[in-house]
Order: C-alpha cells, then structure tokens, then sequence
C-alpha cells in the first residue's frame, strides 16, 4: 500500500513525519546503514573541500549530522543548518552544544533560502532532496546562494547497479527496513515511506542532470554503500 502523499500535501506531511520521529532519528539511522552514513558524510566532505571557504550551507539538516563533518574538515567555516521541521533541530540540539565548534541552525524552506544571492562557499544536502516538493526550485535556489565556483555535495538514496545486490537491498529496504523502523523508530508509516519515496527518485544520472540544469557544473557521482547511497558533487 502506498504510504506517499500528493505533491500539494507532501511538505505538511513530511513536516509531521520527520516531527513525530525525530527523537529517534539518528538512532534509526545509524541502526539502518550500518553505523556507515557518517562515512559517506566525510566521503562527500573530502570531495568540497576548500581551505579558503568561510560560509557553509546545509539544506534539510534535519538533527544536523553533516554539520560537525564540515566544521572539522574546515575549521575556518561558518557552517549554517537550514531545516522547516524545527523538532528535528531541536533533537540536535544537545549535539551542537557538545560540539565547541559553534555551528548554528536556522528554521526555513529550502525551497524559498532567506539568504542574498552568492551567501554561501559551499552547500551541502543530505538526504533530504527525496522529501523536498519540487527539487529542482531546490537546486536552483542552492545554486543561487552559491558563490561562482562554490561547491555543492548532494548526498541521497540510489538503487545498487548490481542485480543480486539491489534485489537484496530491495528486500532489506522494503521489508526489514519499516521493521526496525516499527520496533526502535516506533514508527512504521514513516520507514515504510522512506523505501516508498527513493523508488520514485531520480537514479543518479537523471540526477545529475536536473542539478545541470539548475545552474550548476562539472557534475559527478559516486555511488557509495554498495551502490545505495549516491554522492553527487557539483561546482557553481
Ligand atoms: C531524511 S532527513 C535528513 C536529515 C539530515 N540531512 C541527515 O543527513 O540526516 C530529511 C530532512 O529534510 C527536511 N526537509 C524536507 N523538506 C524540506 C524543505 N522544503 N525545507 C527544509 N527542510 C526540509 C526534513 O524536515 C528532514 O529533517
């Protein structure tokens, strides 16, 4: 049964969605991946990183996972993480008062940035694109806060090349996934809409060329995580 809402009602459902499980949020994701998603983080880290950077940008930052990685990639960085779901900042909140590097959260849409245009040296997005309305006002609006020759780092959820792979990530995605997501997450609706929303995203070359066609160049990717997970790479 298809757990997907319709494009108009997909923002307030989201909101609900990341709201009622954000406490349990990075406990889900360290269970589901393996303990492997801050790894692709860092992969994608290394990939953007620029020791003249000072502003950086996480777009869907949710609890704010991918903001230490970059702050100590690049200590110089301001590192600013952009979310409308504000119980996900919340959660992280206790992460980033551990963390002495200082990043900071803001609440808002990453559809409509409320930053001027060529803000930010670097953006980044992390899982977060499957969920957004309309992707390509998302890139457009990422590439519009980047300065020229600024880096963006979009990291989602792909199918594995191989077949016998991607039939077994299949079964782990669609059945143990919203199990797990049921008994620890306590909240089976949501893992059942994460399997159900990355089959309806783009596969990492259709990807890269909607990210082309909203301002940005030199696309690359890399599928990481036995294919599951694609890292794309672009440059403003
Ligand atoms: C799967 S979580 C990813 C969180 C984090 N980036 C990570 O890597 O763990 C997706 C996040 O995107 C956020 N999101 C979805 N649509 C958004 C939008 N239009 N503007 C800002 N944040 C959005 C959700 O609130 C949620 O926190």
């Amino acid at each position: 049964m298809s757990v997907l809402p319709q494009s108009d009602q997909k923002a307030v459902y989201v909101n609900a969605m990341f709201t009622a499980i954000a406490q349990r949020y990075d406990l889900m994701n360290r269970l589901m991946t393996f303990g492997l998603d801050q790894g692709w983080r860092r992969w994608a880290t290394k990939r953007i990183k620029q020791p003249q950077a000072i502003w950086a940008l996480d777009v869907g930052s949710g609890t704010g996972d991918f903001l230490p990685i970059l702050q100590q990639a690049m200590p110089q960085l301001s590192v600013v993480g952009l979310d409308f779901t504000l119980a996900m900042m919340q959660a992280g909140q206790a992460k980033r008062e551990q963390d002495t590097l200082g990043h900071s959260f803001i609440n808002g849409d990453g559809m409509h940035l409320p930053f001027e245009e060529a803000a930010f040296d670097i953006v980044t997005t992390g899982f977060a694109m499957r969920n957004i309305v309309d992707i390509r006002q998302a890139f457009s609006e990422m590439a519009r806060v980047t300065k020229p020759g600024g880096k963006l780092a979009c990291l989602e959820v792909a199918r594995p090349k191989n077949p016998l792979v991607r039939w077994g990530h299949q079964f782990y995605f669609n059945n143990i996934v919203p199990i797990i997501g049921s008994l620890v997450g306590g909240n089976n609706r949501a893992y059942t809409y994460l399997p159900q929303s990355a089959s309806i995203f783009p596969q990492p070359p259709e990807l890269a060329h909607i990210i082309t066609e909203c301002g940005w160049h030199d696309v690359t990717w890399k599928q990481l995580g036995f294919g599951a997970v694609a890292v794309h790479i672009a440059t403003r």
